[in-house]
Protein backbone atom coordinates (compact mmCIF):
# COMPACT_ATOMS: atom_id res chain seq x y z
CA UNK A 1 0.00 0.00 0.00
CA UNK A 2 1.63 3.06 -0.92
CA UNK A 3 -0.56 5.49 1.89
CA UNK A 4 2.76 5.07 3.98
CA UNK A 5 4.97 6.05 0.84
CA UNK A 6 2.56 9.65 1.31
CA UNK A 7 2.94 10.28 4.88
CA UNK A 8 -0.80 10.28 5.17
CA UNK A 9 -1.30 7.00 6.19
CA UNK A 10 -2.57 8.74 9.61
CA UNK A 11 -5.07 10.52 8.31
CA UNK A 12 -6.73 7.92 6.53
CA UNK A 13 -9.51 5.82 8.43
CA UNK A 14 -10.41 3.79 5.25
CA UNK A 15 -9.81 3.01 1.41
CA UNK A 16 -13.02 3.02 -0.16
CA UNK A 17 -11.66 2.12 -3.87
CA UNK A 18 -7.94 0.96 -4.68
CA UNK A 19 -6.34 2.55 -7.32
CA UNK A 20 -6.49 -0.89 -8.95
CA UNK A 21 -10.50 -0.63 -8.97
CA UNK A 22 -10.37 2.54 -10.66
CA UNK A 23 -8.21 1.86 -13.40
CA UNK A 24 -10.23 -1.11 -14.11
CA UNK A 25 -13.25 0.98 -13.83
CA UNK A 26 -11.87 3.35 -16.31
CA UNK A 27 -10.85 1.21 -19.16
CA UNK A 28 -14.53 -0.04 -18.75
CA UNK A 29 -15.97 3.29 -19.13
CA UNK A 30 -13.58 4.30 -21.91
CA UNK A 31 -14.90 0.94 -23.88
CA UNK A 32 -18.38 2.11 -23.91
CA UNK A 33 -17.13 5.45 -24.17
CA UNK A 34 -15.57 4.77 -27.39
CA UNK A 35 -18.13 2.83 -29.26
CA UNK A 36 -20.78 5.65 -28.50
CA UNK A 37 -18.57 8.53 -29.91
CA UNK A 38 -17.10 6.03 -32.90
CA UNK A 39 -16.27 8.25 -36.32
CA UNK A 40 -17.58 11.39 -34.14
CA UNK A 41 -15.06 14.61 -32.74
CA UNK A 42 -15.60 14.72 -29.48
CA UNK A 43 -14.75 17.15 -26.85
CA UNK A 44 -13.96 16.22 -23.15
CA UNK A 45 -14.15 19.07 -20.70
CA UNK A 46 -12.82 18.65 -17.13
CA UNK A 47 -14.16 20.32 -14.48
CA UNK A 48 -11.44 21.22 -12.37
CA UNK A 49 -9.28 20.60 -9.91
CA UNK A 50 -11.11 17.38 -9.56
CA UNK A 51 -11.48 15.87 -12.55
CA UNK A 52 -8.06 16.57 -13.11
CA UNK A 53 -6.67 12.59 -12.26
CA UNK A 54 -10.11 10.93 -14.00
CA UNK A 55 -10.00 13.42 -17.23
CA UNK A 56 -6.20 11.63 -17.50
CA UNK A 57 -6.57 8.43 -16.89
CA UNK A 58 -9.66 8.39 -18.96
CA UNK A 59 -8.39 10.09 -22.08
CA UNK A 60 -5.45 7.70 -22.01
CA UNK A 61 -7.52 4.98 -21.87
CA UNK A 62 -9.60 5.97 -24.43
CA UNK A 63 -9.19 5.12 -28.69
CA UNK A 64 -11.23 7.84 -29.66
CA UNK A 65 -9.17 10.84 -30.81
CA UNK A 66 -10.18 13.43 -28.45
CA UNK A 67 -9.88 17.29 -27.61
CA UNK A 68 -9.82 18.14 -24.08
CA UNK A 69 -10.70 21.56 -22.24
CA UNK A 70 -11.73 22.81 -18.78
CA UNK A 71 -14.06 24.48 -16.94
CA UNK A 72 -13.19 25.84 -13.50
CA UNK A 73 -15.94 26.79 -11.33
CA UNK A 74 -16.87 27.94 -7.76
CA UNK A 75 -20.04 27.08 -6.00
CA UNK A 76 -21.23 29.92 -2.85
CA UNK A 77 -23.26 29.43 0.13
CA UNK A 78 -22.97 29.38 3.94
CA UNK A 79 -20.87 25.96 5.24
CA UNK A 80 -19.93 23.26 3.59
CA UNK A 81 -23.36 23.31 2.06
CA UNK A 82 -23.36 23.50 -1.90
CA UNK A 83 -26.07 26.44 -3.14
CA UNK A 84 -26.31 25.84 -6.54
CA UNK A 85 -25.05 29.01 -7.46
CA UNK A 86 -21.97 29.06 -9.51
CA UNK A 87 -20.05 31.23 -10.57
CA UNK A 88 -17.13 30.69 -13.57
CA UNK A 89 -13.26 31.02 -12.39
CA UNK A 90 -12.15 29.64 -15.93
CA UNK A 91 -13.94 29.57 -19.10
CA UNK A 92 -14.04 27.10 -21.86
CA UNK A 93 -11.14 27.99 -24.56
CA UNK A 94 -13.32 26.35 -27.43
CA UNK A 95 -16.86 27.21 -28.80
CA UNK A 96 -18.62 24.24 -28.85
CA UNK A 97 -22.03 24.89 -30.75
CA UNK A 98 -22.10 21.78 -32.97
CA UNK A 99 -19.67 19.31 -30.96
CA UNK A 100 -20.51 16.84 -29.26
CA UNK A 101 -19.23 17.56 -25.46
CA UNK A 102 -18.42 15.19 -22.77
CA UNK A 103 -18.24 16.56 -19.40
CA UNK A 104 -15.68 14.48 -17.21
CA UNK A 105 -16.09 14.87 -13.07
CA UNK A 106 -15.08 13.11 -10.27
CA UNK A 107 -17.68 13.52 -8.20
CA UNK A 108 -21.48 13.87 -8.06
CA UNK A 109 -22.90 14.86 -4.55
CA UNK A 110 -26.06 17.08 -4.13
CA UNK A 111 -26.04 17.05 -8.12
CA UNK A 112 -26.03 21.42 -7.85
CA UNK A 113 -22.65 22.00 -9.86
CA UNK A 114 -23.36 19.47 -12.87
CA UNK A 115 -26.77 20.82 -13.39
CA UNK A 116 -25.51 23.66 -13.39
CA UNK A 117 -22.88 22.80 -15.63
CA UNK A 118 -25.51 21.11 -17.83
CA UNK A 119 -27.80 24.20 -17.98
CA UNK A 120 -24.95 25.91 -19.00
CA UNK A 121 -23.36 24.17 -21.64
CA UNK A 122 -26.79 22.92 -22.71
CA UNK A 123 -27.27 26.77 -24.11
CA UNK A 124 -24.12 27.11 -26.08
CA UNK A 125 -25.95 24.17 -28.68
CA UNK A 126 -23.68 21.37 -28.73
CA UNK A 127 -24.65 18.61 -30.60
CA UNK A 128 -24.62 16.49 -27.95
CA UNK A 129 -23.81 16.87 -24.05
CA UNK A 130 -23.36 13.91 -22.18
CA UNK A 131 -21.95 13.30 -18.52
CA UNK A 132 -18.94 10.97 -17.14
CA UNK A 133 -18.14 10.91 -13.40
CA UNK A 134 -15.99 8.50 -11.45
CA UNK A 135 -17.77 9.06 -8.13
CA UNK A 136 -21.87 9.33 -7.30
CA UNK A 137 -24.04 9.66 -4.21
CA UNK A 138 -27.62 8.38 -5.03
CA UNK A 139 -28.24 9.10 -1.20
CA UNK A 140 -27.08 13.35 -1.19
CA UNK A 141 -28.80 14.06 -4.66
CA UNK A 142 -30.68 17.26 -4.53
CA UNK A 143 -31.61 17.48 -7.59
CA UNK A 144 -31.94 14.65 -10.65
CA UNK A 145 -29.49 14.31 -13.21
CA UNK A 146 -29.60 12.31 -16.19
CA UNK A 147 -25.96 10.90 -16.17
CA UNK A 148 -24.54 8.46 -19.01
CA UNK A 149 -20.97 6.46 -17.09
CA UNK A 150 -20.81 6.40 -13.85
CA UNK A 151 -17.83 4.77 -12.18
CA UNK A 152 -19.08 3.62 -8.73
CA UNK A 153 -22.30 5.04 -6.60
CA UNK A 154 -20.52 5.42 -2.83
CA UNK A 155 -22.22 6.07 0.77
CA UNK A 156 -23.20 9.49 1.92
CA UNK A 157 -19.68 10.10 3.06
CA UNK A 158 -17.06 12.70 2.38
CA UNK A 159 -14.25 11.27 0.33
CA UNK A 160 -10.96 12.48 -0.94
CA UNK A 161 -7.93 10.96 -2.96
CA UNK A 162 -7.81 10.74 -6.88
CA UNK A 163 -8.32 14.38 -7.56
CA UNK A 164 -10.60 14.98 -4.03
CA UNK A 165 -9.68 16.97 -1.49
CA UNK A 166 -9.94 18.62 2.08
CA UNK A 167 -8.72 21.89 2.21
CA UNK A 168 -6.70 21.38 -0.59
CA UNK A 169 -4.95 18.07 0.38
CA UNK A 170 -4.84 14.66 -0.24
CA UNK A 171 -5.81 15.31 -4.35
CA UNK A 172 -2.65 13.23 -5.28
CA UNK A 173 -3.85 10.33 -3.36
CA UNK A 174 -4.06 7.28 -5.91
CA UNK A 175 -7.01 5.96 -4.33
CA UNK A 176 -10.31 7.50 -2.58
CA UNK A 177 -10.70 6.53 0.80
CA UNK A 178 -12.16 8.60 3.57
CA UNK A 179 -10.68 11.10 6.47
CA UNK A 180 -9.63 9.99 10.04
CA UNK A 181 -12.07 12.07 12.47
CA UNK A 182 -8.92 14.06 14.25
CA UNK A 183 -8.69 15.72 10.82
CA UNK A 184 -11.81 17.24 10.99
CA UNK A 185 -10.87 18.73 14.25
CA UNK A 186 -12.56 16.02 15.96
O1 LIG B 1 -22.62 17.63 -6.68
P1 LIG B 1 -22.05 18.76 -5.89
O2 LIG B 1 -22.60 18.81 -4.49
O3 LIG B 1 -22.23 20.08 -6.59
O4 LIG B 1 -20.48 18.51 -5.69
C1 LIG B 1 -19.64 18.05 -6.71
C2 LIG B 1 -18.56 19.04 -7.04
O5 LIG B 1 -17.82 19.35 -5.86
C3 LIG B 1 -16.43 19.13 -6.09
O6 LIG B 1 -15.79 20.27 -6.60
P2 LIG B 1 -15.43 21.52 -5.69
O7 LIG B 1 -16.45 22.60 -5.92
O8 LIG B 1 -15.23 21.09 -4.27
O9 LIG B 1 -14.07 22.06 -6.29
P3 LIG B 1 -12.75 21.24 -6.73
O10 LIG B 1 -13.11 20.36 -7.87
O11 LIG B 1 -11.80 22.32 -7.13
O12 LIG B 1 -12.26 20.46 -5.51
C4 LIG B 1 -16.40 18.06 -7.17
O13 LIG B 1 -15.19 18.10 -7.90
C5 LIG B 1 -17.59 18.42 -8.03
O14 LIG B 1 -17.22 19.35 -9.03
N1 LIG C 1 -13.36 15.97 -1.39
C1 LIG C 1 -14.66 15.94 -1.63
N2 LIG C 1 -15.23 16.92 -2.33
C2 LIG C 1 -16.58 16.81 -2.55
N3 LIG C 1 -17.40 17.65 -3.20
C3 LIG C 1 -18.62 17.12 -3.15
N4 LIG C 1 -18.61 15.96 -2.46
C4 LIG C 1 -17.34 15.75 -2.09
C5 LIG C 1 -16.69 14.72 -1.33
O1 LIG C 1 -17.27 13.72 -0.86
N5 LIG C 1 -15.36 14.87 -1.14
MG1 LIG D 1 -14.92 19.82 -8.86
Amino acid sequence: MRVDAKDMGADLKEVLITKEEIDAKLVELAAKIDAEYAGKDLLIVGVLKGAVMVMADLARALSTPVTMDWMAVSSYGAGTQSSGVVRILKDLDTDIKGRHVLIVEDIIDSGLTLSWLLSNLGSREPESLKVCTLLRKPDAAKVAIDVEWVGFDIPNEFVVGYGLDYAEKYRNLPFVGTLAPHVYGG
